[in-house]
């Protein structure tokens, strides 16, 4: 590892208050560049906020986050970062090929990069099909063919493989590192703890804060574990592991 490059986010102290509640109390953590990162830990923990806090769209009361080199939200980082939301954003009514090109005209890409996505996701022989007519998997590439129009060089994608079977999950993995492989950075949260062998760097979360951060491979050394399953367990508890 010897890169060099700045991270791609990087968060400082940051403190988000949620109806009233702390629920992120002062949580600071990176993001490298052009790598693959996890952002793990259970339900409530903390994923969707941080996440939403990296694109922008959530109030904070305190720290900072910066992504890209400028402040997360700024209007620069418009055509650089790609989100997908938890729940895919897409028009059952419309065709595939109409809803990525809907997204295209809402960001002010040239809709000749909509052919160049869905070949990216695999979804070109479906330009024709009506959403409503796809699988879940297929459903949520629709949703990341658009968050790759304009070729963001940060994608945030929030669960992405929350009801999937194996083969599509891995699929989406392997399509993950592909994109890193061309110099984007990834970060993908997942409750499932066996995907994170698939993230070259994780960010544990728990209950707001930071548990862990580090290589799938580092973190078993430290907690002296085989899965990271087990080594989340034996975070929590020291003396369990
Ligand atoms: N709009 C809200 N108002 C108040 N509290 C909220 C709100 N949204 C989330 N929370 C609380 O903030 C905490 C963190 O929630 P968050 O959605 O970030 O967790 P998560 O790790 O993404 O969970 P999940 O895996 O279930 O999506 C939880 O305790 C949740 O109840």
């Amino acid at each position: 590892m010897t890169r060099t490059e700045e991270p791609a986010i990087t968060v400082e102290r940051l403190h988000v208050v949620r109806g009233g509640r702390e629920v992120i109390p002062d949580l600071s953590c990176t993001v490298p560049a052009g790598r693959v990162t996890g952002l793990l830990g259970p339900s409530g923990s903390g994923k969707s906020t941080l996440i939403r806090a990296i694109v922008g769209v959530q109030q904070v009361a305190g720290g900072s986050v910066r992504v890209l080199g400028e402040v997360a939200g700024s209007a620069a980082l418009r055509d650089r970062v790609g989100y997908v939301t938890q729940s895919p954003s897409v028009y059952p009514g419309l065709t595939v090929g109409e809803n990525v090109r809907f997204f295209a005209r809402v960001l002010g890409v040239a809709t000749d990069d909509v052919d160049r996505v869905l070949e990216v996701v695999d979804l070109t022989r479906y330009a024709d099909t009506m959403v409503d007519r796809l699988s879940g998997g297929e459903r949520s590439r629709v949703s990341l063919a658009s968050a790759l129009l304009g070729s963001p060089r940060l994608l945030v994608l929030d669960e992405p493989t929350v009801g999937l079977d194996p083969v599509l999950r891995v699929r989406l993995w392997s399509l993950f590192a592909d994109l890193a492989g061309q110099g984007i950075s990834l970060v993908v949260s997942s409750h499932v703890m066996d995907e994170a062998e698939r993230c070259d760097h994780l960010l544990l979360l728990r209950d707001g804060g930071l548990l862990a951060e580090g290589a799938p491979a580092e973190l078993l050394e430290r907690t002296r574990t085989d899965d990271v399953e087990a080594a989340f367990l034996a975070l929590i508890e020291p003396g369990a592991a």
